[in-house]
């Protein structure tokens, strides 16, 4: 099994550099998640990538209990994150929610817990709330409001470490001003297409770790359209990984390592999983690194489009990264 190497957070926790997405972007395959944790513990994994608006965490959380139950696998040699949905950015709902995490999982406290997202979502029942002519309805509460919530749970021992995601700069540098305790990451899209290096650079200097999503370019998304950028089947990645005698997902993977992200492919196939995990046995060169960072185009795969109305939308035009 190869052993995968880990980061250490700004609070000095230990984070494993790959785990395994639990996002089931292809409709119809929501249920193939359980085996897929199975597959993935037996195959080396420990690190799991899940929230709530997944609507999978009682399936992960099965799947984990049975690992935990059988032995292959003790609760303290993983790591598991979950996301706090955005209709639950009240303070008062985040501990309740993070809860209802945890039971889903089966858990009793977390690795680590993020803001998924800086907007925040009518409060309720409906992960996404929407109105009569079909758009979300958005709430004003301030990520800076849930910030103080994330940290009571930090310190209640329920999340060990906390952190966001689709967080731009603007956003964590207003956090960061008003913020007891400083994010561990965030974590936001980032592939050959969308290297986020200025963001990186501003986080790295903040001592915030990014984790990198969607870095295989995300190639079973439900909104992908016929000619829409596909960076598993770019040319110049093929050619790169004849080179190394890999395959072009490992090519991916391991370019986030060598930029120092930690990264969360999903795969729901067996070959693949440990086609993912073994990564750590091969370098880009910096000739490599630098060819592939030339690919760099702005290629946001993941806008949440929905939302780009809300006031705290994070990818708006005039905002650099
Ligand atoms: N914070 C956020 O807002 C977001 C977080 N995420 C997180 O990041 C994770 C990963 O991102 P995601 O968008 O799922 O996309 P990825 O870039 O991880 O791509 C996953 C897709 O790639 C396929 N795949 C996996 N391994 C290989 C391989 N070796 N060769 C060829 N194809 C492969 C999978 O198919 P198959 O299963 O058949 O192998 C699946 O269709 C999510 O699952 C989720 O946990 C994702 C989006 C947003
Ligand atoms: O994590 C995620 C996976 O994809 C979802 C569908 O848009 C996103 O909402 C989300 O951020």
């Amino acid at each position: 099994m190869p052993r995968i190497p880990n980061i250490k957070f700004n609070n000095g926790k230990l984070f494993p550099v790959l785990g395994l997405g639990t996002w089931q972007g292809a409709l119809g395959r929501e249920f193939e998640v359980g085996q897929a944790v199975k597959d993935a513990i037996d195959v080396g994994y420990r690190h799991f990538d899940c929230a709530a608006t997944y609507r999978n965490e009682k399936i992960v959380g099965a799947a984990i209990s049975e690992k935990i139950a059988n032995g292959t696998v003790k609760r303290e040699n993983l790591f598991i994150t979950s996301k706090l949905p955005n209709n639950a950015h009240g303070p008062s709902m985040v501990e309740k929610r993070l809860k209802t995490t945890l039971s889903d999982l089966g858990l009793d406290y977390l690795d680590l817990y993020l803001v998924h997202w800086p907007f925040a979502f009518k409060e309720g029942d409906d992960l996404v709330p929407i109105d009569s002519n079909g758009n979300i309805i958005f709430s004003d509460i301030d990520y800076v409001d849930t910030w103080k919530a994330m940290e009571d749970i930090y310190e209640k021992g329920l999340a060990k470490s906390i952190g966001v995601s689709n967080f731009n700069s603007i956003q964590i540098d207003r956090l960061l001003k008003h913020a007891k305790i400083v994010p561990v990451t965030n974590q936001i899209e980032c592939h050959p297409y969308l290297n986020q290096r200025k963001l990186q650079e501003f986080c790295s200097r903040r001592d915030i770790k990014i984790t990198a999503y969607s870095p295989l370019g995300s190639p079973a998304r439900p909104w992908q359209k016929p000619g829409d950028p596909d960076v598993l089947n770019d040319a110049q990645i093929k050619t790169m990984a004849e080179k190394h005698n890999k395959t072009p997902a490992q090519i991916l993977l391991r370019y986030q390592i060598q930029l120092g992200n930690a990264t969360i492919p999903k795969s729901s196939n067996k070959e693949r999983l440990i086609q993912n995990i073994n990564i750590f046995d091969f370098e880009l060169s910096p000739d490599d690194m630098k060819f592939i960072n030339s690919f760099d185009c702005n290629g946001r795969i993941c806008p949440y489009s929905n939302a780009k109305d809300h006031p705290l939308y994070p990818f708006q035009k005039h905002v650099e990264y």
